[in-house]
């Protein structure tokens, strides 16, 4: 991205008396004739005003030891270093500063302007941003977004009166961050156009320069991430100021909001040079503990890596197991409602008991299987048989018996609800067999089943005796508020990035959606809107149809926690709302009232 060097006006002398009366009237009476000052300065000395500036003194904040170990500062020091020398004779004060206007560097040819810079404090380590000293060349290019020059009186405090000051702003071309202003300071009867274009050109060059740097600090980060992923299986993330790396263990244990706490945390680390341990408590609940390892190049720092180690789960795990789980790999959700069946999938993996996971289209019975299996067997084989592709049953029989030749890891028979009669009759016959040797043998592989819910028999009846235990994975609509979790993660795995977010309007109408076919249908939705914007902030418009129709209100988080306990024992009840009315006190009449209220539609 070009620098927008191009909107400023060439400097020209101040008409002097004109423009201090007019300064003059502007500070005590806060009158001004637009005619008599330009548009920018105008805007300026406003904004000076109402930041009380001080007029008539210079008194700026210090900051004792400015961070030069920045890109910007290895970039632009030959750069200025050569300048200098070629206008070691000229009255002109070439300084550099960063996005708050602290100056970083300063080269003055000349002693007599030197002494009165430092006078005003026009030196290393004072801020020079409009909010403190108003109207000068730096800060109101950085409050302008531009270059900008500011002469004599046009100067808000009176103390500067006496210069003339370009002020170029240094942007980073890729990502278009403002970075720091490069400013040239003379004596005000000395400025000219010139200034003006040798200010740009140089600013040019820096990011010219800063270009190639960044290209090279990035690479070099990029090796050491890489080097990290290749020695660990666990979480790691490489940043700077202008990327960010994560691995996809990473992306798919962390919560949104935990990765952003830590990334908060590692960019505080990285200001300084040396590795550090830092122990974390994370939004979530868990806690972690994070090496940060600086990443330096020859042209200086490049960023860091990160190796993060969750170390628990948080106080409070008596008082409420669920909410303080791990997520499970793979998985986004922490609501009372989906955190009990991923506890009660749990529990029957710890145990060995083979289950069936039954619930709605997309409601994600085989992600929570998944995801089970790799928590805690992340290299073990994990094998998914879907009936729903049993077309040729001998062909589906044979597979099946090679299957159970397996002696260890997982396995998911899928869509059970979908096989022909035939096969299901072989298939019960194998699991009963596979029992029994599994009984002789002590072999270990966790057979599981997903279905869709029953709407009669299916033949299944003895199929179904061979799992002891069934889990029901809720559907969306019942754990409505993990939409807020499921979208900026389906949005990473969708685009491989955290480029695209989603308005609060927009997720307020996803969280108002009925989702008949669930986080598979809410996959689908964002995957179509990703496909037209890859980058910025999804608002309702980008949303289908389907999303627009308001056909329920948000809960409140009383109404969820109510809404939890009624489809709980309801699921409890096995759908008998005169026993779940009663276990949880409530009548009859209040019990249909609620299921209605809260549009809770559990599957038969
Ligand atoms: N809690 C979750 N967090 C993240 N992704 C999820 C979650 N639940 C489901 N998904 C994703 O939604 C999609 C559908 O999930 P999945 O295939 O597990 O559903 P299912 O219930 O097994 O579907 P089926 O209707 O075919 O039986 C998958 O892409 C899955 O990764």
């Amino acid at each position: 991205m070009p620098s927008t060097h191009s909107d400023a006006p060439a400097p020209h002398p101040p008409r002097g008396r004109v423009l201090a009366a007019a300064r003059q009237r502007f500070l005590t009476a806060g009158a001004l004739d637009s005619d008599e000052v330009r548009e920018t300065i105008a805007a300026s000395w406003w904004r000076s005003k109402s930041w009380k500036v001080a007029a008539d003194h210079v008194q700026l904040p210090y900051a004792k030891d400015p961070n030069l170990e920045t890109p910007l500062v290895h970039s632009a020091a030959p750069i200025l270093d050569r300048l200098q020398e070629q206008m070691s004779d000229q009255a002109v004060s070439i300084i550099l500063t960063d996005a708050a206007g602290v100056v970083l560097d300063r080269r003055t040819g000349d002693r007599r302007l030197e002494r009165h810079l430092d006078r005003v404090q026009l030196a290393p380590g004072f801020s020079y941003a409009e909010q403190f000293v108003g109207t000068n060349g730096i800060g109101t290019a950085l409050e302008g977004r531009q270059a900008t020059g500011v002469f004599g009186h046009e100067h808000y405090a009176e103390d500067l009166e006496e210069f003339g000051c370009v002020g170029v702003p240094v942007r980073h071309r890729v990502s278009g961050r403002m970075l720091g202003v490069l400013d040239m300071t003379c004596w005000s009867r000395d400025a000219s156009p010139l200034l003006l274009a040798l200010a740009k050109a140089t600013a040019e060059h820096i990011e010219r320069e800063l270009t190639t740097l960044t290209g090279l600090r990035e690479f070099a980060l990029f090796q050491e991430y890489l080097r990290a992923c290749q020695h660990s299986r666990g979480i790691v993330f490489a940043l700077n100021n202008d990327v960010v790396m994560m691995n996809d263990h990473a992306r798919q244990v962390l919560t949104a909001s935990d990765q952003a706490a830590l990334l908060a945390t590692a960019a505080e680390a990285m200001m300084g040079s040396k590795r550090v341990v830092i122990d974390v408590d994370l939004p979530s609940g868990a806690k972690a503990r994070m090496s940060c390892a600086p990443v330096h190049t020859a042209s200086g720092p490049a960023g860091g890596v990160v190796r993060v180690r969750l170390t628990g789960t948080g106080p409070g795990l008596e008082s409420d197991t669920s909410a303080f789980q791990p997520l499970l790999p793979g998985l986004a959700g922490s609501s009372a409602v989906w955190q009990r069946a991923c506890d009660q999938v749990r529990a029957h993996y710890l145990a060995g008991e083979w289950i069936t996971v039954q619930g709605e289209a997309g409601s994600g019975k085989l992600a929570l299987l998944r995801a089970v299996h790799r928590h805690h067997d992340p290299a073990g084989r994990f094998h998914v048989l879907d009936a729903a592709e049993a077309v040729d049953s001998t062909a589906f029989r044979t597979r099946m018996q090679q299957e159970f030749r397996q002696s260890s890891g997982a396995l998911v028979l899928r869509h059970i609800d979908q096989l022909p009669p035939e096969s299901i009759r072989a298939l019960t016959d194998l699991l009963h067999q596979r029992h029994a040797a599994a009984d002789r043998t002590g072999e270990r592989v966790w057979v599981t089943a997903t279905h869709r819910p029953l709407d009669h028999d299916h033949g299944l009846a003895d199929l179904l005796r061979a799992f002891p235990a069934a889990v029901e994975a809720p559907p969306l609509r019942h754990h409505i508020e993990d939409v807020r979790e499921l979208v900026p993660f389906l949005l990473v795995k969708l685009t491989s990035a955290t480029t695209l977010s989603c308005s609060p309007a927009a997720m307020r109408l996803l969280m108002r959606a009925t989702w008949p076919e669930n986080v598979a249908q809410l996959r689908q939705v964002l995957s179509t809107v990703a496909q037209n914007r890859r980058f910025g902030v999804i608002e309702p418009s980008d949303l289908p149809p389907e999303c627009q129709t308001v056909s329920r209100r948000v809960l409140s988080p009383l109404e969820a926690l109510e809404r939890d306990a009624i489809v709980r024992s309801l699921i409890d009840a096995k759908g008998n709302k005169n026993e779940a009315a009663r276990a949880l006190g409530v009548s009859r009449a209040t019990i249909y009232r609620k299921i209605r209220d809260y549009g809770i539609d559990l599957p038969r």
